[in-house]
């Protein structure tokens, strides 16, 4: 369900923009951050007789499947759709919540068990929407990444709508919703377009083409210096710095040449690089290199004039990694341990 279709429903049963608005805003926050209104006296009959049938459909768009609670405070949450397809979310620490867009990816990044299975299906921007909406009945939420499985730019418009109605009717503040890509021309044109314009974090993995052609297979080919150029034109018109992802695989993209090729990329910028150690996955060689390293080499990017973040790891204790409950909830993976850090990937 697209929420184009839910304000066409409204507005055939006689709703206008304030009643639209209010409804969805009740949808999206919960009763507890929305203004009362007394629907007798507020909202035409017609609306009201079409809202317990609106309502229920919207709140069964989503069924939680199972909650994994760690330590650090996070949680990831498996959840099914209608037609039984399950999706995750995770919520952050600091009243964070990380989103799916599609369920599996067609990018197919070697080192992402989302990207493993293919795509499977779009989600709806209603969808998008309700995994907000569930998560609010378990807590707050004042920031939204969607840095769960499916690659945005992939499903742009029902992203681009959930998005519009995040930054409105939901309260998220538009540099709390966090846009994460492969990078893909489509975003760069679309972005700065919009009314919400999100932060945008660009995911890099390597300066090399070549290396990163082999590591993203499926993404859009546009090298790392277009992808950098392009996104400080975006970080340039929001006033906003871009996120750079990095995804750290020990011996593939740690060493010397990555970090002058990070240097020649991004020292100057208005960006931040963000150094991820990866997330180990059964059945994939690769390895995240010591945290001392990782450590040692944003600590040497700093000094170099890149503003670097490494990335905490977080949530070890719960079985964690982007496409990784899915995974092993529908059979695709043996058991073993398996880690998560701290933006719920
Ligand atoms: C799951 S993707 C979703 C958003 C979008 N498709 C993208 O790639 O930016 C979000 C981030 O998770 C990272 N990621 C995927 N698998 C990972 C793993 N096993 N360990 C660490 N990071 C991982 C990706 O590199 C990407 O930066
Ligand atoms: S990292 Fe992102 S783009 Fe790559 S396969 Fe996973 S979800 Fe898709």
């Amino acid at each position: 369900m697209h929420i184009a279709q839910i304000r066409e429903r409204l507005r055939q049963a006689g709703a206008a923009p304030v009643h639209e608005r209010h409804l969805l805003q009740l949808w999206a926050q919960g009763p507890a951050r929305t203004r009362q209104r007394d629907p007798e006296n507020f909202l035409p009959r017609p609306l009201r007789e079409i809202l317990p049938q609106l309502q229920a459909e919207l709140a069964e768009l989503l069924t939680l499947r199972s909650a994994h609670g760690s330590e650090d405070g996070s949680e990831r949450l498996l959840l099914a759709l209608r037609d039984g397809q399950m999706i995750e979310s995770v919520l952050l620490p600091r009243e964070g919540l990380c989103v799916s867009t599609q369920v599996g990816c067609a990018v197919g990044c070697v080192f992402c068990m989302t990207g493993r299975g293919g795509l499977i299906r779009q989600l709806g921007s209603a969808e998008i929407v309700a995994q907000l909406v569930l998560a609010r009945q378990r807590r707050s939420v004042n920031k939204v990444v969607f840095m769960g499985m499916g690659e945005p730019a992939h499903n742009l418009d029902a992203v681009l709508e959930a998005i519009e109605l995040l930054g409105s009717s939901g309260g998220i503040n538009h540099k709390k919703l966090v846009f994460s890509t492969v990078g893909d021309p489509r975003v760069f044109e679309r972005l700065p377009q919009g009314r919400v314009k999100p932060a945008l974090a660009l995911s890099l993995h390597s300066t090399d083409a070549a290396l990163r052609a082999q590591l993203l297979p499926r993404a859009p080919r546009m090298t790392p210096e277009e992808l950098v150029a392009c996104g400080e034109d975006y970080a340039q018109r929001t006033a906003y710095p871009i996120q750079y992802q990095w995804t750290l695989l020990e011996g593939i993209n740690d060493g010397e040449a990555e970090f002058e090729g990070l240097v020649r990329l991004l020292k100057g910028r208005y960006a931040v690089l963000n150094l991820i150690p990866y997330n180990a996955i059964d059945a994939l060689p690769y390895q995240r290199p010591s945290w001392e390293r990782a450590r040692a080499m944003a600590r040497a990017l700093h000094e170099r004039g890149v503003l670097t973040k490494l990335r905490q790891s977080a949530g070890q204790d719960v079985d964690g990694g982007c496409g990784q409950l899915r995974a092993r909830a529908a059979g695709l993976k043996k058991g073993g341990a398996v880690r998560t850090v701290e933006n719920g990937l």
